[in-house]
């Protein structure tokens, strides 16, 4: 009897061709449409595309309701999170608690033994590992996933490339249409940028003052959650030729502090909330601090539920809030999340 697994379908080109994909693998495929975030007029779209995908495969598609925990798991940390000086990782909750916690529920409930998404990432039911296309790779937003769900997931564009997708889909009748359509934003929630969202629930633009390093009133602000750490863009400074970077916020005297490059320079860093798919508690490996950036070699020691991270390279500009994740070369190891210095 063939396996069944249930596939997180958004409509998008990258659900489709995995669906396609998977049921030439032989898999009995349902997909699910989720209702994550409760932008108007969002799901409409979305899931007549999705449901597209699905007749035109043959495939069942449910559709489930899941704004509220949305809302209570992803959307309000984001708010908090900014609300807090700090920059937040909504993909990584999502990923962990809707796409991998509440989907996987579902697919318990219709008897699928696996849950698969068009994400680009790789496992082995033990850990997971960068996509083979680097363009593409998302294994950074899926850190935070539980580990002992790892033998049930599969991704079928994991070895794939992003253009070959592409190419497959618009050569089909009946899918060039996914192919041509428009990539989805980075943050499916965000349409335009995150201040527009951020207004409807916090005071965003309330004027600040800008100081430097040594505490002086050095110039003004658009209110500081326009800012995260590294921008040198957006703010005045009397009298400055050379450029200034945000070094810090104090989201309570509604300040930033800005100052030079050097300044923004970072040799050590402290994870809490950590997800580790190893049980080492000390060890070499190599840690991103921000999607789409190096990996860089450092040293962790985990001490009271804490990774307390010596980078063996400075890194300029690391934001608080943000995800940190171990990777022995294409291995991920897990990670956490950076705090306060
Ligand atoms: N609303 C949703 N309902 C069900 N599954 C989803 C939903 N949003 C995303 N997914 C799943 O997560 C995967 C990765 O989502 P992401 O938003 O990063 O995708 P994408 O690269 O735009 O993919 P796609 O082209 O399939 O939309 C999707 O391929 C899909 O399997």
């Amino acid at each position: 009897m063939s396996k069944k697994v249930l596939l997180g379908m958004s409509g998008g080109v990258d659900s489709t061709v995995s669906a396609m994909f998977l049921k030439e693998e032989g898999y009995e495929v349902e997909g699910l449409y989720m209702k994550l975030h409760s932008n108007p007029g969002y799901h409409e779209i979305h899931e007549a595309r999705a449901r597209k995908a699905a007749d035109f495969l043959g495939i069942k598609l449910h559709v489930i309701d899941l704004q509220e925990i949305f809302n209570e798991k992803v959307f309000k940390p984001f708010v908090d999170t900014y609300a807090k000086g700090k920059t937040p990782n909504p993909c990584a909750l999502c990923n962990r608690s809707l796409k991998f916690g509440e989907m996987l529920k579902f697919a318990y409930k219709i008897g699928a033994d696996f849950v698969a998404t068009g994400h680009y990432i790789k496992t082995d039911g033990k850990y997971f590992y960068e996509a083979d296309d680097d363009t593409k790779d998302q294994s950074y937003f899926l850190f935070y996933v539980n580990k002992e769900i790892l033998p049930r997931l599969l991704f079928p564009l994991g070895d794939r490339k992003k253009s070959e997708i592409k190419e497959l889909a618009a050569s089909i009748n009946g899918l060039a249409t996914f192919a041509s359509q428009r990539e989805s934003s980075e943050i499916c929630f965000v349409e335009t940028t995150y201040t527009d969202l951020l207004q409807d629930y916090v005071e965003v633009d309330k004027v600040g003052e800008v100081l430097d390093t040594s505490g002086k009133v050095v110039g003004e602000h658009k209110g500081y959650m326009h800012y995260t750490i590294g921008k040198r863009r957006g703010f005045s400074v009397n009298g400055a030729h050379d450029p200034h970077y945000v070094v810090s916020i104090n989201p309570d005297k509604n300040q930033i502090i800005v100052g030079k490059k050097e300044d923004l320079a970072c040799n050590s860093v402290v994870l809490n909330n950590l997800n580790l798919y190893s049980d080492e508690k000390s060890f070499d490996t190599t840690v991103k601090l921000r999607y789409r950036t190096k990996a860089i070699p450092c040293h962790v020691d985990i001490i009271d539920d804490k990774a307390h991270v010596t980078l063996k390279e400075s890194v300029f500009g690391v934001a608080v809030g943000q995800a940190a994740v171990f990777y022995d070369g294409n291995k991920l190891l897990g990670g956490g999340w950076i705090e306060d210095n």
